[in-house]
Order: C-alpha cells, then sequence, then structure tokens
C-alpha cells in the first residue's frame, strides 16, 4: 500500500462560538484522489484550509511528508504551499489584470523561474487543459469553464505533490463540470499528484479513488494509514 503523505488527526476548529471541526481526520496517500463530501456547512472547506497549512486548528496534527505542519515557521510554511501544493477554488480566483498564460506561470514566477520559461511551461499545461487557445485573453474574456481550466493549469503548473480543490466545479454547468474534472483527474494521474477534492456532487466525486464524509465537524477515514 502507498505509503500516507498527509495525515490530519483528531482536527478541531472553533470560529467564534461555531464549532467548525470538532475531531475531524483524514489520511491521503500519495498519488490518489480523495473526495471529501457532507452537507453545506459540515466543515469540509475548514478541514481542507486545515490540511493546507492555510487554518491553523486549534486542537490536533497534520503531518505533510513527516513533518508536523504547525511547527513549521510562516516562511516555511508558505513555501510549502507555492512548491508541494497546487488549490483550485470555485470561482478560479485568476488574477484579472493578467493575461491567462500569465495567470498559469504566476507561481513559477513567484518560484523564481524566468519569465521566458515560465510562460512555455504554461503554455504546455493550457494545451494539456485544453484552452491554449486562450492564453493571450484576460480572465474576464473567457468563459466559466475556460477559467476554471486555466485555474487547474495554473495548479499543476509546479509539478505539485497534493492538489487541494474546493468545489471546483461548483460554478459550471455538468458538462463544462464534467470536462473540467476529467482533466483534473487525468492530469493528476499523470504526474502522480494527490487530489484532496471538496465536492457535495456525487457525480464530481466518482472521479475520487475514495470518499470521506464529513458531518458536523466529524469525518469518517475508513482508510486511515498507521
Ligand atoms: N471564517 C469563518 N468565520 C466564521 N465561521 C466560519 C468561517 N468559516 C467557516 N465557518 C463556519 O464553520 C462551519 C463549517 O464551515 P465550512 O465552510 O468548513 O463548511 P463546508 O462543509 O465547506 O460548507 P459549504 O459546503 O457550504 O461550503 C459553518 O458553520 C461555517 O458557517
Amino acid at each position: 500500500m502507498t505509503e500516507a503523505l498527509l495525515v490530519g488527526t483528531d482536527l478541531h476548529k472553533m470560529y467564534g462560538t461555531t464549532p467548525a471541526l470538532r475531531g475531524s481526520s483524514l489520511t491521503v496517500r500519495a498519488g490518489e484522489i480523495v473526495a471529501v463530501m457532507g452537507s453545506s456547512g459540515s466543515g469540509k472547506s475548514t478541514l481542507l484550509h486545515c490540511l493546507a497549512g492555510i487554518v491553523r486548528p486549534d486542537d490536533g496534527t497534520v503531518v505533510y511528508a513527516g513533518r508536523l505542519i504547525s511547527s513549521m515557521t510562516d516562511v516555511e510554511r508558505s513555501a510549502l504551499r507555492r512548491r508541494d501544493f497546487g488549490f483550485v477554488f470555485q470561482f478560479g480566483q485568476l488574477v484579472p489584470e493578467l493575461t491567462c498564460v500569465e495567470n498559469v506561470a504566476l507561481p513559477l514566477r513567484l518560484d523564481g523561474v524566468r519569465r521566458k520559461e515560465a510562460e512555455r511551461r504554461s503554455r504546455e499545461w493550457l494545451d494539456r487543459l485544453e484552452v491554449g487557445d486562450v492564453a493571450g485573453k484576460l480572465p474576464g474574456q473567457i468563459s466559466g469553464g475556460q477559467g476554471q481550466r486555466v485555474a487547474v493549469a495554473r495548479a499543476l503548473v509546479t509539478e505539485p505533490k497534493v492538489v487541494f480543490a474546493d468545489e471546483p466545479t461548483g460554478a459550471l454547468d455538468s458538462l463544462n463540470g464534467e470536462k473540467v474534472m476529467q482533466l483534473l483527474g487525468q492530469a493528476a494521474r499523470d504526474t502522480g499528484a494527490a487530489v484532496v477534492l471538496v465536492t457535495h456532487e456525487p457525480r464530481v466525486a466518482a472521479y475520487a479513488d475514495r470518499e470521506v464524509v464529513v458531518r458536523d465537524g466529524a469525518s469518517l477515514d475508513l482508510e486511515r494509514v498507521a
């Protein structure tokens, strides 16, 4: 069995008096796609944010590649997010002033890759996601489905070990949603990236290797790896 890459254990998080997580655990192995399911407000996004080191849990631990994320400095944590993790959100969150190819190149540029090389790699990714034709357009000039494919290209261009996708198809019609999931799933398998996929849609979760359900801030992960 592939070794555990990312392990969240007994995570708790309160927002004021609202409990968002109440003892949630999740193990992600290298290269697997895990769907995090559950009703609205159950704590799925909070779990994703804790696993990705964006939100610090009040209690519990997150271990990535054998390192406790909570014991890292802010600088180490942001370097980890930039180099080892990729993110796709519900509304692409592309930078409106940058062209699509510049958006995809951004994580590489932030990591010191020269513009020409960064844009060459970005164009390859746009082609893989079948949106090479929008490279020179601004996000405001393309459709929602194209925008999500550009966002997936941006998440994968650094060849991350884990892609966190929070309702990546939530703003798309079902045809476009299926296409984005197909392309995201294929790209992840090609590069060996694990995917943590938050969704409430069973059709989207069907692209995952397994499902974990979050209910009232507690998740049941039936396949914990010691
Ligand atoms: N930044 C925040 N400030 C205050 N409360 C929050 C915050 N983020 C989440 N919550 C609350 O924590 C609980 C869990 O929210 P979370 O967004 O994790 O759920 P979710 O399952 O992802 O929901 P949805 O499917 O609607 O996106 C909810 O009650 C929510 O209102």
